[in-house]
């Protein structure tokens, strides 16, 4: 099978000043879809810039990227921010919900900027939000939800189109341990399916023995790809939590067996409604 996200001589240069400053170096790395894919490495190593070119919100310098076989940077910007809509999910570290509206609506804001009728797009947001357990708390709005709440309707609506790729940034960095597993067990039990990829940045330690695959970053190159951990990651993925976090080993960093999880149940707004 051909790999769902192929990432081939990435570079990404920022101007600072009256020069530029390449942060991204010729990245190349296939990745599959079906697996939680983490992306790891020490603040500044250009994960959040490595993503945002993967969900087509920030141009390369160099290099192409090909989701599901769509070559995005050959897009024109309107056909660009079609595809955008339609096929990647992003869940952003801040959750950037809309205040003024409430959990069904946000979760129905992507199909929305598709063109979808708002009452329809609501309904599909709160079947989204039945899946992950918050059905009740629907008609609210943000402020009236915590952190986990909002969290989850950041997720149902980064998922509520159905996207086949989904991109979280630091999903658990404001979360304890345990709620921080049970962020990823959801993820995985939701958005993981055969024809769908998921990215996962994270500095959590707690959580690197979840992925499937990580793939760690240093000044903006990639110095590691497997299944765990390497013993020597000093930086990556430093805990300085002081909630019992766990750090990655050869003991601790297992990786959770594809074959041996269970089939995964991919969230279908569409089945509900
Ligand atoms: N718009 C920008 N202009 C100039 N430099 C930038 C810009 N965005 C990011 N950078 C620089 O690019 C490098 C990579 O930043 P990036 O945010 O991708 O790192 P990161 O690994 O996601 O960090 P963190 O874990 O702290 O979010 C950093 O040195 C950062 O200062």
């Amino acid at each position: 099978m051909s790999a769902a996200i192929q990432i081939a001589g990435v570079s990404k240069d920022f101007p600072v000043g009256d020069r530029s400053v390449r942060v991204l170096h010729d990245i190349t790395i296939d990745l599959r879809a079906g697996e939680l894919n983490f992306l790891v490495g020490e603040s500044g190593s250009g994960k959040t810039t490595l993503i945002s070119i993967v969900a087509g919100i920030l141009f390369p310098t160099e290099g192409s990227v090909r989701i599901f076989g769509t070559d995005l940077y050959s897009l024109s910007d309107t056909q660009l921010v079609k595809f955008r809509l339609k096929n990647i999910g992003f869940i952003f570290q801040q959750y950037n919900l809309i205040p003024t509206l409430t959990s069904a609506e946000n979760a129905g804001v992507p199909l929305i900027a598709a063109g979808m009728r708002r009452d329809k797009a609501t309904q599909r947001g709160r079947a989204v939000l039945d899946r992950l357990n918050i059905a009740d708390q629907a008609d609210k709005l943000p402020r009236q939800l915590s952190g986990g709440q909002q969290q989850r309707v950041a997720i149902a609506r980064a998922l509520v189109h159905e996207p086949r790729l989904v991109v979280c940034d630091e999903p658990t960095a404001a979360l304890d341990a345990g709620s921080g597993r049970k962020v990823m067990d959801l993820l995985r039990e939701v958005a993981l399916a055969p024809d769908r990829a998921v990215i996962i940045v994270t500095h959590d330690n707690r959580v690197f023995d979840l992925a499937d695959r990580i793939v760690g970053m240093e000044d903006g190159r990639i110095t590691h790809d497997g299944t765990q951990m390497p013993d020597d990651s000093h930086g990556i993925g430093r805990d300085d939590t002081d909630d019992g976090g766990i750090r990655a080993s050869s003991e601790t960093g297992r990786k959770r067996s594809a074959a041996a999880a269970p089939a995964p149940a991919p969230i279908s707004a569409k089945a509900t409604t």
